[in-house]
């Protein structure tokens, strides 16, 4: 079938809209598909675009522009994703463009150039090479000669798309000869001519095996130089050809033996097959303890949609998503896999995602934004740790994994296996009320108990030294367990050395200019340091309000107890990972695989290190403070408490040997620390449960948060009020408005928030709504005011 007109989803940011313009499609693009990347002229300028429909008639009054480009050869976007992208614009209040943007790598958005060209003759000291590039930043008096040129048509503006995105390339060499024309050779070449020699050899015994690409040549020990010569003489002839960047480079010719399943595998693991050879959607929710060996379930559900023909697609949280996990996986399908997220260049994530679309890869394992990898045939969807909050992006567009995973497995007709020691309230839910088909593994892989936990109450404890973060009770332990040639993981939820400085004479506190929050001391680099927006300043050493030098530094950070255990624990090696020591690309890995080879006895770290980690070695855990969550303002602060907790408590004792934790904490009986004390989930879910109905709260309703930001404070609030009207004069009871309030941090970069919570159960009036509110909230940012919206957020507070 042969179309004429394309309908295109165009990558304007001013313009934001989720209008489709039409293009007529020239007889040499007709390549053009669903799902195309295009480049048309919209107004003066060219911009990027996708193609989401092609059709043959239009209702468009005026005459039709042509398509100018099509970028790739094959379409970046698979129908589904188009089709996908459309459901979430509906329900996540994004545009299409911004979703269809977020699908794709990174070097695949348009880089867009504005230029002023010279005509030719035209000689000006403000063009280099007839060329003169606007940023935006120029003063007036150069734009005032640059539009009297343009004006006398000695100079024109152009706008050019570049594509970001580039293959790499290698020398790829091809023989020129027969074998005994080489045979003939030899007799050419000096006989102290060694590295000639050795190329001559290597042809003649791989001849059949030409043309090679230059990596493996070098893999034979073979010159670069020596090579060059061939060329040079004629003798073999080079031309470049596309390669890969390989992020799995080092993981090649590593053999693991998948492991029998015990029972509770097993019998977990034949729901699950049942469904991928049925090729029937159902969502199954795998609650098994820590250890309890849930990723050999997920590897050989994988084996089976192979099996059966079909692909898999993984999601493991950025965090988690460690080199060990990587490697098994490799380990067991090899070439099959390819891996995405934020760890690898972008040149190496394009080629994976390359790999994807082309159908090289079979199984992808990736962090959130893999959950758009362009896989087809789906036969299995897994989501491990289902309960981190990271699955749900932060900025728009805020779309959670989770969500798309159940859409896409309904698109595919395969399961879904959402696992977690932890699992989210929401989901536990939707099992109890059968929506999702829940298997449970009580028992640890290794047939031991879990971990004993042990509280110590801060309150009543002694310190090990001068400061107040290590109690001697914990120290002690360490010590044991060190001198068993046993390691430690501690965890301590802050970077940084202390959180705030405070004057004792005056009571200042040193604040961010731009946010509403105290700074923290970094002693290494010598700054306060402001978590939100990273403003940094030196560290004080008198009061910047009243000049005292009576000024202290409170609370505490990973830095401040890594000194700490150095002077405590001399002859014990620390790691210490947080933000600060994993920021280059690669230290995460480092880290880990360090501690993995017990070059250090200790592994201290903020959330990063609490979940996914297997080191057999650890038998002690210490949670250095439990409460640093708990008295967040929001509803589900017990919830990621006992999460944590429970989380970081697993990864003690994995192997043989029996593990140990100690949690510090002021609040020896808050339930959340008491249940992660027996690590009794269930018992969790069902206090949790009962607090969250009398709250109203999710899992019982539903949740949407409605942020207003401006540099104006009053602006912000007054905004609040006009969309709160809007909402209660539309909705009805039980559905609840909350606010609106300044947000808990109500100042962040120099803007001020103001929030907006609707709770309800049922409002089918609510999303036409808040796509009213989007569309309005376009013209809204012209006067400095931001209006963002937030379907089922993360956090309310
Ligand atoms: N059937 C089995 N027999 C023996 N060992 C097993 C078996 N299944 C898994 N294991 C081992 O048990 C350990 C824990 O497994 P795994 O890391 O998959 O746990 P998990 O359920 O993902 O735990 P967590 O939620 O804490 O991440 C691993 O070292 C794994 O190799
Ligand atoms: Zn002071
Ligand atoms: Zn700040």
């Amino acid at each position: 079938m042969i179309f004429l007109i394309a309908q295109v989803i165009v990558d304007v940011a001013s313009q934001q809209t989720d209008h489709v313009f039409e293009y007529l499609i020239p007889p040499e693009l007709d390549d053009v598909t669903i799902g195309s990347r295009v480049v048309v002229p919209f107004g003066r300028r060219k911009v990027q675009g996708f193609v989401v429909n092609l059709v043959n008639q239009t209702n468009y009054q005026g005459k039709l522009k042509k398509l100018l480009l099509v970028v790739d050869e094959q379409a970046p976007l698979t129908p589904e994703l188009v089709e996908l992208s459309q459901y979430l614009a509906d329900n996540i209040f994004a545009y299409r463009i911004s979703i269809l943007k977020t699908m794709l790598p990174r070097v695949m958005r348009a880089n867009y150039r504005k230029i002023v060209t010279a005509s030719s003759g035209v000689d000006n000291p403000l063009f280099t090479n007839g060329i003169f590039e606007l940023t935006g930043k120029e003063d007036l008096k150069i734009i005032i000669s640059l539009k009297s040129l343009i004006k006398a048509g000695k100079a024109k503006i152009e706008y050019l798309v570049e594509n970001q995105a580039k293959e790499k390339l290698e020398k790829c060499y091809n023989l020129v000869f027969t074998k005994e024309q080489y045979q003939d050779l030899t007799k050419e070449i000096r006989k102290n001519a060694k590295q000639q020699q050795i190329l001559i050899n290597f042809i003649l015994t791989n001849f059949g095996k030409f043309p090679l690409r230059q990596s493996i040549l070098a893999q034979a020990g073979i010159k670069t130089e020596t090579l060059k010569n061939f060329c040079h003489k004629g003798w073999l002839r080079s031309k470049l050809v596309e390669t890969y960047r390989n992020p799995l480079r080092e993981y090649e010719n590593q053999k693991i033996k998948p492991v029998n399943l015990n029972d509770e595998q097993a019998a977990a693991l034949k729901q699950i097959n049942q469904k991928i050879e049925q090729q029937e959607a159902e969502t199954f929710l795998l609650e098994g303890v820590t250890g309890s060996g849930k990723t050999e379930v997920y590897l050989h559900a994988i084996s089976q949609s192979l099996k059966v023909g079909r692909n898999a697609l993984m999601l493991v949280p950025e965090i988690s998503l460690t080199p060990q996990m990587v490697k098994q996986v490799h380990a067991r399908f090899g070439k099959e896999v390819a891996v995405l997220h934020s760890a690898l260049s972008e040149g190496e994530k394009y080629d994976e995602w390359r790999r994807i679309r082309r159908g090289e890869a079979k199984v992808v394992v990736g962090a959130r934004s893999a959950i758009f990898a362009p896989l087809t045939n789906i036969g299995i969807i897994i989501i491990d740790e289902e309960h981190e909050s990271s699955y749900k992006q932060e900025d728009t567009p805020r779309y959670h994994a989770r969500d798309v995973a159940i859409w896409r497995s309904k698109y595919h007709h395969a399961p879904l296996i959402l696992g977690s020691a932890t699992p989210s309230l929401d989901s536990r839910a939707r099992a109890q009320k059968g929506r999702y088909h829940l298997l449970t593994l009580k028992k640890r892989a290794n047939k031991q108990a879990l971990p004993e936990v042990k509280i110590i109450d801060l309150r009543k404890s002694e310190f090990a030294g001068s400061q107040f973060d290590l109690t001697s009770e914990l120290v002690d332990a360490i010590k044991t367990r060190i001198s068993q040639q046993q390691q430690v993981i501690l965890l301590l939820n802050r970077r940084g050395y202390a959180n705030f400085m405070l004057c004792r004479d005056c009571g200042f506190v040193l604040e961010c200019p731009n946010c509403d929050l105290s700074l923290t001391m970094h002693r290494d680099v010598g700054q306060m340091i402001c978590h939100y927006c990273g403003y940094h300043e030196a560290i004080p050493n008198k009061c910047p309000n009243c000049h005292s030098k009576a000024i202290r530094f409170l609370g505490t950070g990973t830095q401040k107890v890594e000194s700490e255990l150095n002077e405590l624990l001399p002859l014990a090696k620390v790691l210490r990972m947080d933000v600060d020591t994993t920021r280059r690309k690669g230290s995460y890995k480092k880290i880990l695989d360090a501690f993995g080879r017990h070059e250090a006895d200790i592994l201290l770290g903020t959330q990063m290190i609490a979940k996914g980690l297997d080191f057999p070695n650890v038998t002690l855990v210490g949670v250095i403070n439990a409460d640093t969550g708990l008295y967040l303002p929001d509803y589900n602060a017990s919830e990621k408490t006992f999460e944590l907790l429970t989380q970081v408590s697993g990864r003690a004792g994995r192997a043989e040997k029996k593990g140990q934790v100690l949690i510090q904490t002021f609040n020896p009986d808050h339930y959340a620390i008491k249940l992660a004390q027996s690590q009794d989930y269930e018992a969790f879910y069902q206090t949790e449960m009962k607090i969250r109905y009398q709250g109203n709260y999710p899992p019982f309703f539903f949740t949407t948060l409605i942020s207003v930001a401006s540099k104006n404070e009053q602006n912000a609030a007054k905004e609040a009020f006009i969309i709160k009207r809007q909402l209660m004069h539309q909705l009805h009871q039980p559905t609840i408005i909350l606010g609106p309030t300044p947000s808990a941090i109500s100042k962040i970069k120099n803007l001020y928030y103001y929030q907006i919570l609707v709770k309800y159960k049922h409002e089918p009036k609510l999303k036409a709504i808040l796509h009213q509110i989007q569309d309005a909230a376009q013209e809204k940012k012209k006067y400095g005011l931001n209006i963002y919206i937030d379907n089922q957020p993360n956090r309310i507070m």
